[in-house]
Formats: C-alpha cells, sequence, structure tokens
C-alpha cells in the first residue's frame, strides 16, 4: 500500500478562496470582520505564526488587529486589554497566543474573552457547548484535522478512533469532534500501558503529543488514516533546522491509507478554521 498524502496546504488554500468569496459579499451591507490576535513575550515561532495569521487574514478581505505585550505586562494589563476588545464593535475575533508567560493565569483570561468572540474555542462555555454537541466555537486544530479525514473517508461512524494527546486546545476537543461523528474514541497519553498496541487498534489515528516522530511505523494499523498535529523543531543534517511531525512519516508510507505531512498538513488548516470561526463569528453578532 502506498498511503496518499493529504494535502493541507491545497486543502487550507481551497477553504480561504471560498471565505474571501463569503465576506467579499459580506462586507456589501455590513464592515469587514476583524480578528485580534495578541501576543504577549517575544518568543519566535509565536511571531511566525501570528505574522502568517495577519497576512491570511488580511487576504481573505478581514480586519487584522494584532497586539503585542511585553513578557513582562501583568495579568491585569492583559485583562484589559482582553475587556477593550470584547466592547470593540470592528473586533469579531479574539485570539489570545499560548503559552502565556508564567506569572499570567491562562485560564483566568480565555474565561475573559466574550464566547461570541472566543474564535479559538477555549472558553469553558464553548468547551461545554462543543461536548454536549449544542454548537459552540469548535476549537481550530481539531476542527481542521476534522476536515482532512473527512477529505479521505465519507463515513467514519463505528471506526476506532485513537488520539494520541489529552492536552485542552487539542486531544480532547479532537475526541468530542470523533465522538459526534459515532466513533469508539480512546484518548492515549503519557500514562498509557502500552502506546504502541492502543496506536495498533487505531483506524484513525491523531497524535498530538509534541515529540518528534515518536509514532514509529511499525506501531500504524495498516490501511489507517493517520492525522499528525505535532509541530516539533529539529536539527537538520545541514545544520539548520527543520519541521518535523509526532509521527514518523516515512516509516507510515507503506502502511498507512493517508497521512498528513508536516509541514503542509493540520498546520495551514489551523489558520483557515481561524478565519472560518472569525466570518461565522462576524455573521452571527451582526445577525
Ligand atoms: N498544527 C497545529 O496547528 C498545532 C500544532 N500543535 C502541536 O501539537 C503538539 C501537541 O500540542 P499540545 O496539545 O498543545 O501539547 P501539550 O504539551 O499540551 O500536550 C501533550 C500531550 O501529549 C502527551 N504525551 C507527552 N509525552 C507522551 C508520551 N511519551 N506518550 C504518550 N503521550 C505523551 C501528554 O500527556 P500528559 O497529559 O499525561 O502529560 C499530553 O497530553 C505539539 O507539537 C504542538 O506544537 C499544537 C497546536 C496547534
Ligand atoms: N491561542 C492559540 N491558538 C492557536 O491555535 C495556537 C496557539 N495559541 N499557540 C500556538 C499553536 C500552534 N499553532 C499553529 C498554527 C499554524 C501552524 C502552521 O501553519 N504551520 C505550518 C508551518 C509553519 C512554519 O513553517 O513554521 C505547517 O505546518 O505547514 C502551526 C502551528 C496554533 N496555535
Ligand atoms: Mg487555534
Amino acid at each position: 500500500m502506498v498511503a496518499k498524502i493529504i494535502d493541507g496546504k491545497a486543502i487550507s488554500e481551497k477553504m480561504r478562496a471560498g471565505l474571501a468569496k463569503e465576506v467579499s459579499n459580506l462586507v456589501r451591507h455590513m464592515p469587514k470582520p476583524g480578528l485580534a490576535v495578541i501576543v504577549v513575550g517575544d518568543d519566535p515561532a509565536s511571531h511566525v505564526y501570528v505574522r502568517s495569521k495577519a497576512k491570511q487574514t488580511i487576504e481573505v478581505g478581514m480586519e487584522s488587529f494584532e497586539y503585542q505585550l511585553p513578557a513582562s505586562a501583568s495579568e491585569h494589563q492583559l485583562l484589559d486589554l482582553v475587556a477593550t476588545l470584547n466592547n470593540d464593535e470592528r473586533v469579531d475575533g479574539i485570539l489570545v497566543q499560548l503559552p502565556l508567560p508564567h506569572h499570567i493565569n491562562a485560564e483566568k483570561v480565555l474565561r475573559a474573552i466574550a464566547p461570541a468572540k472566543d474564535v479559538d474555542g477555549f472558553h469553558p462555555l464553548n468547551v461545554g457547548l462543543v461536548a454536549t454537541g449544542s454548537g459552540g466555537m469548535v476549537p481550530c486544530t481539531p476542527l481542521g484535522s476534522m476536515i482532512l479525514i473527512k477529505s479521505v473517508r465519507d463515513n467514519i461512524a463505528g471506526l476506532n478512533a485513537v488520539i494520541v494527546g489529552r492536552s485542552n486546545i487539542v486531544g480532547k476537543p479532537m475526541a468530542q469532534l470523533l465522538l459526534q461523528e459515532s466513533c469508539t474514541v480512546t484518548i492515549a497519553h503519557s500514562r498509557t500501558a502500552d502506546l504502541p498496541a492502543v496506536v495498533g487498534a487505531a483506524d484513525i489515528l491523531v497524535a498530538a503529543v509534541g515529540r518528534p516522530e515518536m509514532v514509529r511505523g511499525t506501531w500504524v494499523k495498516p490501511g489507517s488514516v493517520v492525522i499528525d498535529v505535532g509541530i516539533n523543531r529539529v536539527a537538520a543534517p545541514d545544520g539548520k533546522s527543520k519541521l518535523v511531525g509526532d509521527v514518523a512519516f516515512g516509516e507510515c508510507l507503506d502502511r498507512a491509507a493517508a497521512i498528513t505531512p508536516v509541514p503542509g498538513g493540520v498546520g495551514p488548516m489551523t489558520i483557515s478554521c481561524l478565519l472560518q470561526n472569525t466570518l461565522r463569528a462576524a455573521t452571527a453578532r451582526r445577525a
């Protein structure tokens, strides 16, 4: 078997072309949808993401507002800025880039974002709505991963889905979406006994661990769909660095039915889903 490589970059570009059309229709009768992104501190990786988010936001015809606070910014300052943006009519979506510096309580900040503007889907109200299948803003990375799964499998009901990783931003919401689609869902984590055996039962595998190429090809069930969420920067032979996922991609090519690459898989989908959530927030809020 030769795995189909799922082209997240191409699918995300198509999504944005569709969003751009919708936005151009919308702005005939309302102001441009706006996305505000707040970064605290000067982590270079965060800046790369935030720049590319801003660029793509503008490309689909929306307004981008960027806020940079120093690493020394207080929790109070950040909460103040969130409150200002909650009340800013031009702003439909608010994203606070994670992780935050340790002296800031991230949970408190996420709860301060107006749920209607919570385009990350991290506010407890949206987490609850998604968990009960009652709507709510769906977190971007799981949403994008689900679109990639659907691009290769029409009906996933009854399939065994295994997620490695139980974070609030990827693993847990991914489990909710797969359960909603009637998969039999297993969530594995650092305390899981015999991870290779658990992974080996997966018809759909989602790896969201943050450990370069931890999932080996021999673990993967033949014929499965492999979604690699991991983004890990590692040293390359040429002395530079490169991105690799949480899955040993090359080892899976003759086992999996389909697999996402890193880069060019889930990452670009995350940003397109963020823009989709922003458009959704704008239409809902201004209706
Ligand atoms: N493509 C994209 O758009 C995005 C990519 N990412 C990437 O996805 C990866 C995961 O991110 P995130 O969810 O935030 O990470 P976290 O660090 O929050 O969570 C990692 C999870 O992996 C589990 N884990 C760690 N080591 C092992 C192990 N040896 N065996 C099994 N499970 C293990 C942890 O278990 P435990 O809970 O027991 O500690 C934890 O649940 C990262 O590489 C990140 O960069 C993240 C967000 C978006
Ligand atoms: N509040 C919040 N929401 C997030 O959604 C969020 C966050 N904080 N903090 C950081 C993580 C990570 N994340 C990525 C988004 C896009 C790519 C992406 O586009 N990656 C490209 C490669 C980019 C490169 O070359 O560095 C790819 O995989 O092809 C990666 C990672 C969103 N996150
Ligand atoms: Mg997101």
